[in-house]
């Protein structure tokens, strides 16, 4: 919360204004019941009419003043709670960017989605209640009680020995909901998780016609929500039942003890009826209050959430452009390096040493799981490798800065990923400054030139959500040309040939060979990779062997075997189609 606080400071101008007419609004309902005494002490017990109409006109302009400054405050109270919404969800924006990718996966995408989104409005609101209504509530409980000592002390001391035991009864609740609405959030973060993933696999779910399992696996998720959701709004809707309680005992309480005194002579009517006036306020003031209570309940727990985040150290920089680079040459060296991801117990790289020229062309391959793209991303540093080390032209990785190695590097990922917008504008997202004869050299080196082309709208033709659908190959081609455009000193295709047919396949590996740049192709078959200079074939993680194809043909029998079997499956299918 304490973060949280240093947000709202920052528009404390607008907060004091809001604050301020808060407290003008907290006066005048608490000097009401006064005026309403003298209405009736002064005018109707003593038949005045003067003052009933002096005394009408004050409350009548207070009370206008007070509608007034209602309005004046709303306005002020959505300045702080969106101008801080925004700052909010602005930074951990930000921060997220700045993440490296083992702190998002630690996070969880969908659960920092609820962050920036659910728990951002739900502290937005609490902060316009909070200007708004929130102190009014408990200020006008204690201010009600205090007013009430200086009409009537004895009427009053029922009201203070009410009051403190509802409090305590409401801030016990409210220590057990902050706890309860904290796993509302979580158990939103997993609704969120299987939303994302089902919408994302759309075409797989309906493929396998699996939509009543995914449709029951959001059921009991979205049934675990709504019981808690339950039990924690049951706990804060026992508070009011309790408050009306012991309230109404206490105002029996004041009618009983005043008509004694009305009785006697001891109190005025004007002052019985005040006393009661505040009773029933503080009655309303505690339904506010335990309204507040809730939200402040979630807004705690969305806080508490928000606050991770943003005190979550940054483990990269923002991209800036101006910083002097260190040139990559594209040789590249590993040395006995191991990896393990976060929470695995099996390392998926394990002592892999290998070492490429500028300007190789470099295949990996490996059956399924064997760590091709795992390798791959420790190129760029997405990951610190556990043990050994990687040497950039005889330096270590960490000598760089992650963004002046990110910008030589070319990554094409195994699911070509491409944002809505034009096809120029997806290309230029590989590097903003690139020309027209820069943009078209690399679709003409991916092979997607001539298809690009024959659009009649050509770069300009709209593609994602609002636009064209891609092939599968199409996609990979143009996320292969947003990696040129980069001009990168290391290109790392991981397995973003696959749905290349083979002729498309040679072609584009061709052209990439007239790069200057050190390319990585990982692939399932070998023949994609037949022509590079070096083939690195993995097995669970290990470097089983490295060479030229010919080399690992005639010295390694698991790589024969791999090669023989993947030739027979294309004997076979040649013959298939030829029949
Ligand atoms: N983000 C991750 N967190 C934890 N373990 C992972 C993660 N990604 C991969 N692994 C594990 O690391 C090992 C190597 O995975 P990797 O993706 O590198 O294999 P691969 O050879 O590229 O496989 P494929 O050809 O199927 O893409 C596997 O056992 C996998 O389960």
């Amino acid at each position: 919360m304490k973060e949280i606080i240093t947000y709202v400071a920052k528009y404390k101008t607008a907060a004091g204004f809001a604050l301020f007419l808060m407290a003008f609004e907290l006066v005048v309902e608490l000097i009401q019941p006064v005026i309403m005494a003298s209405i009736i002490d002064k005018g109707v017990v003593q038949r005045d009419i003067g003052s009933i109409g002096f005394w009408g006109a004050v409350l009548l302009g207070i009370s206008i003043l007070a509608f007034a400054s209602g309005i004046l405050n709303s306005f002020f109270a959505s300045k702080v709670s969106q101008g801080t919404a925004y700052d909010l969800r602005r930074d951990v924006y930000e921060r997220i960017q700045r993440f490296s990718v083992m702190q998002i996966q630690r996070f969880a995408a969908s659960s920092l989605i609820t962050r920036l989104t659910t728990d951002v409005t739900q502290i937005q609101s609490l902060i316009f209640m909070a200007m708004r209504i929130m102190l009014r509530a408990p200020l006008f409980i204690i201010g009600g009680v205090i007013m009430a000592f200086t009409i009537n002390v004895q009427l009053a001391l029922i009201l203070a020995a009410f009051v403190p035991f509802l409090l305590l009864v409401m801030l016990f609740l409210m220590t057990k909901g902050v706890k309860l609405f904290g796993s509302v959030q979580a158990k939103i973060d997993r609704l969120n998780s299987i939303i994302q993933e089902n919408l994302l696999g759309i075409r797989l779910v309906k493929a396998f016609l699996r939509s009543s399992f995914e449709t029951n696996r959001f059921r009991k998720v979205n049934h675990s929500l709504m019981e808690t959701n339950q039990r924690a709004l049951q706990l804060m809707e026992a508070v009011m039942p309790v408050v009306m309680l012991g309230m109404n005992a206490g105002i029996i309480a004041i009618l009983w003890i005043g008509s004694n005194q009305l009785e006697i002579g001891d109190a005025q009517p004007g002052e019985v009826v005040a006393i009661l006036n505040y009773a029933t306020r503080i009655l309303g003031s505690f339904g506010v209050f335990s309204f507040l209570l809730m939200n402040f309940s979630r807004g705690k727990a969305s806080a508490a959430r928000i606050t991770e985040v943003l005190l979550e150290h940054p483990e990269e920089q923002l991209d800036k452009s101006d910083q002097r680079e260190q040139r990559l040459s594209g040789q590249i060296t590993f040395e006995n390096v191991s990896f393990c991801y976060p929470e695995a117990k099996q390392p998926a790289l394990q002592g892999v040493s290998f070492s490429a020229d500028a300007g190789e062309m470099v295949g990996v391959i490996g059956e399924t799981g064997s760590g091709k793209s795992t390798l791959a991303q420790l190129i760029p540093s997405l990951f610190p490798v556990t043990r050994g080390g990687i040497f950039l032209d005889e330096k270590p990785i960490e000598s760089f800065e992650s963004q002046q190695l990110r910008r030589q590097i070319g990554m094409v990922p195994q699911q070509a990923h491409l944002f809505s917008g034009t096809i120029r504008e997806n290309l230029l997202w590989g590097n903003e400054e690139a020309s027209e004869k820069e943009v078209i050299q690399a679709a003409e080196d991916a092979s997607i030139h001539d298809y690009i082309k024959s659009l009649p709208r050509g770069y300009d033709t709209v593609i994602g959500q609002r636009g064209i659908n891609l092939s599968g190959g199409q996609k990979q081609r143009l996320s292969l040309a947003r990696a040129l455009i980069r001009e990168p000193k290391i290109l790392i295709l991981d397995d973003s040939t696959s749905a290349l047919d083979a002729n498309t396949e040679a072609q584009v590996l061709q052209a990439l060979r007239r790069r200057s740049c050190t390319v990585f192709v990982i692939a399932s078959k070998i023949s994609s990779v037949k022509n590079a200079e070096k083939i690195l074939l993995l097995k669970h993680g290990e470097l089983e062997a490295s060479g030229p194809h010919r080399q690992l043909i005639e010295q390694n029998a698991y790589y024969r075997m791999i090669y023989q079997s993947q030739s027979e499956v294309e004997v076979f299918e040649h013959a298939r189609n030829e029949s």
